[in-house]
C-alpha cells in the first residue's frame, strides 16, 4: 500500500503511477501531488495540502493517515480529492522553508523572489491546482493545513483569505464542527496558498492553524482529533460531527506588520502567545519613520516574527467582530 509520506521523505515515487479498487482510482501527479477519486461520482472537489511550510509535520501525518484509510478502504471517499504535500525539500530538512516562505509567493508573487526550489514549487503547485480545478462543475473547496511558530492562548483556529464575495456556508459549518476556537478574517489579499485557491479558482478556501510546530515523531495525533474527525466526514459526506465547545471567536486583521527594515524592533518577548491580548496605547514594534501603538482598545497579536525577510509580515493584530460577521 501506498504511505505517501514515506515516499516524499525518501525523495521516491510509488512503483505504479496509478492505481485503481472497486470503490477509487488514483494518481501520483508528481511529488507530494496525489489524486483519488470515487469511480461512482462526487459533489466535491477537494484540495487538502500540508506541508506548504516544512516542519509543520502533524498536519502532513495527519493528511498521510486519511490518504492510507482511503486507500485502505476503511474511510469512504465521496469527494474528488487533491492531496497536496507542499515543500518536500523543506520537509525533508525539517526547515520551514530553504530559500524562501512559500506561503508568501502564490498569485505569481514568487515572480518576486529570488528565483529558488520554492519559486518553482509554487508555480508548479499553482498548475497543479489550476488543472485539478479545470472544467470542474462540482463545489471545490480547498483546506491548506499549517501548525504555528507559537504556543497560543486560542490553540485552533483558521484564516479566512480575502474575499468580496461571502465564505461558504459548507466551510464555515465544517470549522463550525472541527472544535475550532477561533476564525481570523483577512482584509487584504495576500501571498498564501488559500488566497490563491479562493481568489483565482473560486474555491472556499481557509488556512488552518491546528496546534503548535513540532518534529516529526514528536506530535500526540490525538490533539488533532477534531480537526481529522470533521475532515473525515467532510470528505466521506457523512454527517459533521456536533459541536460541543463554546461558540467560536471570530476576529479581523486590523494591521499587518510590515518589515520594512533590518532595524525592525518587536516590543514583545519571545515566548508571547499568539492571541495574546495587548491594551491602547501598548507600544508594540519600531522600525525607522515608524511606530506601531495598540490602536483599539484591545487588540489581539497573530504570529509575531522580527525574524522574517524584508517587506515581509512580521505579525497581524487582530481585533475581535461579533458572530454575525460570518453566521
Ligand atoms: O507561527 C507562525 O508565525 C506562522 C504560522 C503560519 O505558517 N501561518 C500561515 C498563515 C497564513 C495566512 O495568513 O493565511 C503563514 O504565515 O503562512
Ligand atoms: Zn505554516
Amino acid at each position: 500500500m501506498i504511505d505517501l509520506l514515506a515516499l516524499t521523505l525518501a525523495g521516491e515515487e510509488p512503483a505504479s503511477p496509478c492505481g485503481e479498487n472497486a470503490k477509487l482510482r488514483w494518481q501520483w501527479l508528481g511529488e507530494g501531488l496525489f489524486e483519488i477519486c470515487p469511480l461512482h461520482g462526487y459533489q466535491r472537489a477537494v484540495v487538502i495540502s500540508a506541508g506548504i511550510h516544512g516542519n509543520e509535520t502533524a498536519p502532513i501525518e495527519l493528511l498521510n493517515q486519511c490518504v492510507g484509510e482511503i486507500l485502505a478502504g476503511t474511510r469512504p471517499l465521496a469527494v474528488r480529492l487533491l492531496v497536496v504535500l507542499g515543500n518536500p525539500p523543506a520537509m525533508r530538512a525539517g526547515k520551514r522553508y530553504l530559500t524562501s516562505d512559500m506561503n508568501r509567493m502564490f498569485g505569481g508573487r514568487y515572480a518576486q523572489f529570488e528565483p529558488s526550489g520554492e519559486t518553482a514549487r509554487a508555480q508548479q503547485l499553482e498548475q497543479a491546482i489550476s488543472a485539478f480545478f479545470a472544467g470542474e462543475s462540482a463545489a471545490r473547496f480547498h483546506f491548506d493545513l499549517h501548525t504555528a511558530i507559537r504556543e497560543s492562548c486560542l490553540p485552533r483556529f483558521g484564516l479566512l483569505p480575502f474575499q468580496q464575495c461571502p465564505y461558504s456556508a459548507e466551510m464555515l459549518a465544517l470549522l463550525d464542527a472541527a472544535a475550532l476556537d477561533a476564525v481570523v478574517i483577512h482584509q487584504a489579499p495576500g501571498g498564501t496558498f488559500s488566497h490563491f485557491s479562493s481568489e483565482q479558482m473560486q474555491a472556499a478556501s481557509c488556512t488552518l492553524e491546528l496546534g503548535k510546530a513540532r518534529p516529526f515523531g514528536s506530535n500526540d495525533l490525538q490533539q488533532f482529533a477534531d480537526i481529522h474527525q470533521a475532515l473525515r466526514a467532510f470528505i466521506s459526506a457523512a454527517p459533521l460531527p456536533p459541536r460541543t465547545q463554546r461558540p467560536m471567536r471570530v476576529f479581523r486583521v486590523a494591521q499587518s506588520l510590515i518589515k520594512r527594515s533590518e532595524a525592525f524592533k518587536l516590543y514583545l518577548s519571545n515566548d508571547t502567545a499568539n492571541f495574546t491580548e495587548l491594551v491602547q496605547g501598548t507600544l508594540l514594534c519600531e522600525q525607522p519613520g515608524e511606530v506601531y501603538r495598540v490602536q483599539h482598545d484591545t487588540e489581539w497579536i497573530l504570529f509575531p516574527n522580527p525574524a522574517v525577510a524584508l517587506g515581509l509580515r512580521a505579525g497581524m493584530m487582530l481585533i475581535e467582530v461579533p458572530r454575525n460577521t460570518l453566521f
